[in-house]
């Protein structure tokens, strides 16, 4: 379903007098092949590349070398937009661009070409999935809590039920219950199969109970790096909180 192929990312430096200079590495030599229905929690402490390999897949960023293709596409023959109709991406800070809760739900689906009853009909089958009540259809992010904004930005991508679906720490402001909400309609989309497709989604999580639970497989990045990339099953969990933290105390020292 989606492939990268040695994809390295560089930050591109300009100086008044050339366009050349080098730029330092970001991600590094990133291979990876995703299926249809898998569930990948990204692990990583600050910096290690996780929102930057979202942004890659979602077409924010270019790589400066590697190949990626979507469905045996290459990346560079695809329209943006194609990309971003089956891509998915919901950032860590969730923006409704001054619209309210209603229109920001129904804006994908517009640009889609849904029809004005197909796109009624989403938004409250996924409103109601997501216990969003009736009377913050009408705010603006103004009159949301950040917990409130985070759910509204997830239900935005479920309404596209799309192919990827890319979540950057989308749990990280819910209350517990509505975290395990969000978890449970988010592994059945990757379940169900009445759909001609099941979704594939990456998540940035650091609260690694839930992510035992939810992930079928498990990417470590460390300094733009892949370290590991195996299924669940096959991680030890324990460890891995260890590792993750002496990591964590490490970068902080050398800060
Ligand atoms: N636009 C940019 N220009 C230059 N450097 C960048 C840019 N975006 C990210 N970086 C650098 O790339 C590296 C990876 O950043 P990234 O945001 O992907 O990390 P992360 O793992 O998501 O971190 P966090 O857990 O803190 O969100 C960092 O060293 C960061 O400084």
């Amino acid at each position: 379903m989606l492939r990268l192929e040695q994809v390295n990312l560089f930050t591109r430096l300009k100086s008044q007098t050339t366009n050349n200079l080098p730029g330092y590495p970001i991600l590094q030599d990133i291979s990876l092949e995703v299926f249809p229905g898998d569930r990948i929690t990204i692990v990583g402490h600050n910096g290690a590349g996780k929102t930057s390999l979202l942004r890659l897949i979602n077409r924010l960023a270019e790589p400066t070398s590697g190949k990626m293709y979507l469905e045996n596409q290459e990346y560079q023959q695809i329209p943006v937009i194609a990309l971003r109709q089956q891509i998915m991406l919901v950032q860590q800070e969730a923006k409704l661009l001054g619209m309210t809760v209603r229109e920001a739900l129904a804006y994908p689906l517009f640009v889609r070409g849904l029809s004005k009853q197909e796109i009624q009909e989403r938004v409250s089958y996924w409103s109601e999935q997501l216990q969003i009540p009736d009377e913050w259809l009408g705010r603006t992010e103004v009159q949301l809590s950040a917990g409130q904004r985070q759910l509204i930005a997830i239900a935005r991508a479920l309404v596209v039920q799309p192919k990827i679906l890319l979540l950057d720490e989308p749990i990280s402001a819910l209350d517990p219950g509505k975290a395990t909400l969000v978890i449970n309609i988010i592994t059945q989309l990757t379940e169900v199969s009445s759909r001609p497709f099941k979704t594939a989604v990456f998540m940035v999580n650091h609260q690694l109970d839930l992510a035992q639970e939810f992930s079928t497989r498990l990417l470590h990045l460390q300094q733009g790096q892949i370290v590991s990339n195996l299924p669940a099953t096959e991680i030890n969990w324990e460890e891995l909180k260890t590792n993750l933290i002496t990591a964590q105390n490490q970068v902080d020292e050398n800060w």
